[in-house]
């Protein structure tokens, strides 16, 4: 579980709360990634209006659970009386509340830190009233800070249009545009994601948002109702409930959300839904069918079988895997191959799209090894009638797909993918169409054809290229239909089902990542993976992500139209410090800057970070640690990382190409609140930095990025000193490795440090010194 990230930081065991899995990294790399980034001042007690001192928490009066909490302090402790109760009234100063707290009907919850974090709904500051001296609840950090994207400068035509596709529902200008400029931000400025499905992603943002204004009305109505609660029909394993299909077979696209009373924003809502259930985007699950259309000469599906419903064995998604254009290349290069007049059928074993000829796309899953019974998803739109039209190919819509159903529908399993949907929707045709619940025996629907059968001469150039660059995620047994033999193939009597066994790991190790860069283009450098001659072995397989991904069982409430701009310094993309006055970003913190010109840490703030975290006694006051600017230099070289086997056992771990001067940002990875990291499936390079004891050459800051809504933490990795070329990077996880209490156990250090703090290893290594002496 807790193999890719620290168990415990800053004195605190993340893995106390794994069943609140929050699996989520954030990608936004600055210096080392090449990002254009730019911190936004957010004040670290941003909760106030005023600036106030922060106090750290010192490590011993850090509370090691929720629970603990209470005891660490008496000052801190909320009337007992009030735990798990709503407090209408501003809470007292210099308490704390408890989980379970709600203050003014918003939740309270404590991170593991012990600091009180917020469900996010709403501006909770005017209602707490902190006493000076007892602040230490606010956070941990001396400062924080946030990034933001520069926009690369916005193109009015597209904005005004896109604004207009929704104010012409019925939205207001003012939250159009504000939703735009949320999304813009969020989507860096890549218009084709907005503007993609006649602003689908809008319309859906802008849902989210009136969404968030009617749950501030609502609880402003009545306390203690989490309005987003009503809304989220597809927070289903929180309640227990099955999810729905979205798609109904009459075509229509059921409203993604069910607004919870009635009132003009609701009518909006609707006036935005009925619009996403026009033809333009319609998405078709059609009842499976027998037709034959797909194409005669393919060995892997064999056509004119008699299963007519075989829906026991539903194998294999047909999806387009031609990258040329659509469809004209398509219609050219399949002509012929079609069985039916004006059909484009290809296909390929487990791989075919058709294209008719009214330029409908369809995504054909296969019920039957017979291939006969499909279930045919029909991407219908005026879009693909377009020249430019291109269609993307399966691994960018199924991200595409996991990115939306995360956003909009919080779907938020840790292991959620499109695949995985579309398998689940298969079972639930089988189990639905059978009258029973027929035990499932593997992954239904794969669009990954076998190593070995890509790797065949008979595999079209195109579907190896393609696939070469599919997604990593482990997947249980590669399932496919068809007849012919294939090495690795086992039949499975049973279900009649053909499974293709898993490869080695290494093979299966190599195929998911490329070596040449293991965020496979997600970032805008590459980063390497560096392999000894003698010993191929690759990490093993995780989704490189560049953003942010919740799981269902976190605490958390994640709303693109909570990600607000308050404290922030809006309209200031450019370099703040170069401003002549002081942009809103540096007035929160007293007009004072933590990085230097040159985008490093400042000396003084880099050290007392240090101080802070080998002296957890030391307090820092924010008043003393001002926000600055990290000045981007993007004509320069982006420094470069490799990800690299460490010869020490500690597994893969990165190292950095180039010497680093001391306070260098390297990176950002996700801290939550009350949650645990874990970067097995999911993460960012950030995943590699092994741990040493004390002395690691960079420290972990934790920071806001890109929204000072409170909620949401990430760890900002600097250097704490000047780090030479192909020197590997390292931080403290701050593991307690004494703690044999742990239900996890810590890993068997092997830093190398003087300071070692893992005595077992320690006493290891002295008495293997002792017996070579
Ligand atoms: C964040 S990951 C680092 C990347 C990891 N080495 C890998 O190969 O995926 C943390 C894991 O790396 C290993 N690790 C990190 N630092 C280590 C150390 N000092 N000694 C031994 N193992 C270490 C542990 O297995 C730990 O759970």
């Amino acid at each position: 579980m807790f193999k890719g990230l620290p168990e415990k930081i800053h004195g605190v065991h993340w893995a106390r709360l794994t069943g609140l899995l929050l699996l989520a990294f954030l990608a936004l790399f600055s210096r080392l990634l090449g990002f254009r980034q730019y911190p936004l001042s957010i004040c670290p007690p941003a909760l106030f209006s005023s600036p106030l001192p922060c106090r750290l928490l010192s490590h011993e009066a850090r509370p090691k659970s929720p629970s603990a909490y209470r005891q660490a302090s008496p000052n801190f402790q909320i009337p007992a009386a009030a735990a798990g109760k709503t407090l209408t009234a501003p809470i007292a100063d210099g308490v704390i509340a408890p989980p379970g707290v709600t203050v003014g009907g918003i939740p309270l919850a404590l991170d593991l830190a012990g600091f009180v974090v917020f469900d996010g709904s709403a501006d909770v500051s005017p209602k707490f009233q902190v006493d000076q001296h007892d602040y230490t609840w606010l956070r941990r950090v001396p400062c924080l800070t946030g990034m933001r994207m520069e926009p690369p400068g916005v193109d009015m035509e597209r904005f005004d249009a896109a604004v207009k596709s929704i104010t012409n529902m019925g939205v207001s200008k003012e939250t159009a545009k504000r939703v735009l400029n949320k999304l813009l931000i969020v989507y860096e400025y890549n218009w084709e994601h907005i503007e993609a499905d006649n602003y689908q992603t809008l319309a859906d943002a802008t849902i989210d948002e009136l969404d968030s204004m009617e749950g501030k009305k609502k609880r402003a109505e009545k306390k203690n109702l989490d309005s987003d609660h009503c809304n989220k029909k597809l927070k289903m394993k929180e309640r227990g409930q099955k999810p729905k299909s979205n798609f109904h077979s009459n075509g229509k696209r059921e409203p993604a959300e069910v607004p919870c009373q009635q009132g003009e924003e609701d009518i909006n809502k609707k006036a935005i839904i009925t619009q996403l259930q026009k033809p333009s985007t319609q998405v078709f699950l059609k009842e499976p069918k027998t037709e034959t259309d797909l194409c005669e000469n393919s060995s892997a599906l064999p056509l004119g079988s008699q299963d007519k419903y075989s829906y026991e064995t539903p194998l294999a998604v047909m999806c387009p895997q031609d990258p040329g254009p659509i469809p004209h290349r398509a219609r050219q290069k399949f002509k012929g191959s079609s069985s039916q007049e004006g059909n484009m059928a290809y296909a390929h074993n487990s791989q075919a799209i058709t294209y008719n000829k009214d330029y409908s796309t369809n995504f054909e899953v296969a019920l039957s090894n017979s291939g006969k019974g499909k279930l045919s998803f029909s991407f219908n739109s005026s879009l693909a009638n377009c020249s430019n039209f291109r269609m993307p190919d399966t691994e960018s819509i199924c991200k595409a797909m996991e990115a939306r159903c995360l956003r909009t529908y919080k779907i938020l399993e840790s292991n959620f993918s499109f695949m995985k949907l579309l398998d689940d929707t298969c079972q639930c045709i089988i189990d639905l169409g059978s009258g029973s619940s027929v035990a499932r025996e593997s992954s239904i629907v794969q669009v990954i054809p076998a190593v070995d059968f890509l790797s065949k001469p008979s595999v079209p150039k195109s579907l190896r290229s393609n696939q070469a660059s599919s997604s990593c995620m482990p997947l249980s047994n590669l399932t496919r239909f068809g007849n012919n033999s294939v090495d690795g193939i086992r039949q499975n009597n049973s279900s009649n089902m053909q499974i293709i066994q898993h490869q080695s790991p290494t093979r299966a190790k190599r195929r998911c990542h490329d070596v040449k860069d293991i965020a496979k283009g997600e970032e805008r450098v590459r980063i390497p993976i560096i392999t000894e001659a003698d010993n191929e072995a690759l990490p093993p397989p995780f989704h490189y992500i560049p953003h942010n991904i919740t799981s269902q069982d976190a605490y958390v409430n994640l709303s693109l139209a909570r990600i607000g701009d308050e404290n922030c310094c809006f309209d200031c993309f450019g370099d703040c410090l170069a401003a002549q006055l002081t942009c809103a970003c540096a007035s929160e913190t007293g007009g004072e800057f933590a990085y230097t010109r040159e985008g490093l840490l400042k000396k003084q703030f880099l050290d007392a970070c240090i101080l802070m975290l080998q002296e957890p006694e030391n307090l820092f006051y924010c008043k003393i640690c001002p926000l600055e600017k990290i000045k981007i230099d993007r004509n320069s070289d982006s420094p470069k990382a490799k990800v690299f086997l460490t010869p020490e056992g500690k597994g893969w771990g990165l190292r950095t190409a180039e010497k680093l001067p001391p306070g260098a940002f390297i990176c950002v990875l996700k801290d939550d609140e009350a949650l645990c990291l874990d970067g097995t499936f999911y993460g960012n390079v950030a995943r590699f930095i092994n741990h040493r004891c004390f002395d690691g050459n960079l420290i972990g800051i934790p920071v806001e990025i890109e929204t000072p809504d409170h909620h949401y933490y990430h760890l900002a990795f600097f250097t704490k000193r000047q780090v030479e070329p192909y020197e590997e990077l390292t931080w403290d996880y701050e593991i307690d490795f004494d703690d044999v209490d742990h239900p996890i156990k810590a890993f068997k250090c092997r830093c190398g440090s003087e300071y070692c703090r893992d005595k077992r290893r320690i006493s290891r290594s002295k008495s293997r010194a002792s017996a070579l002496l």
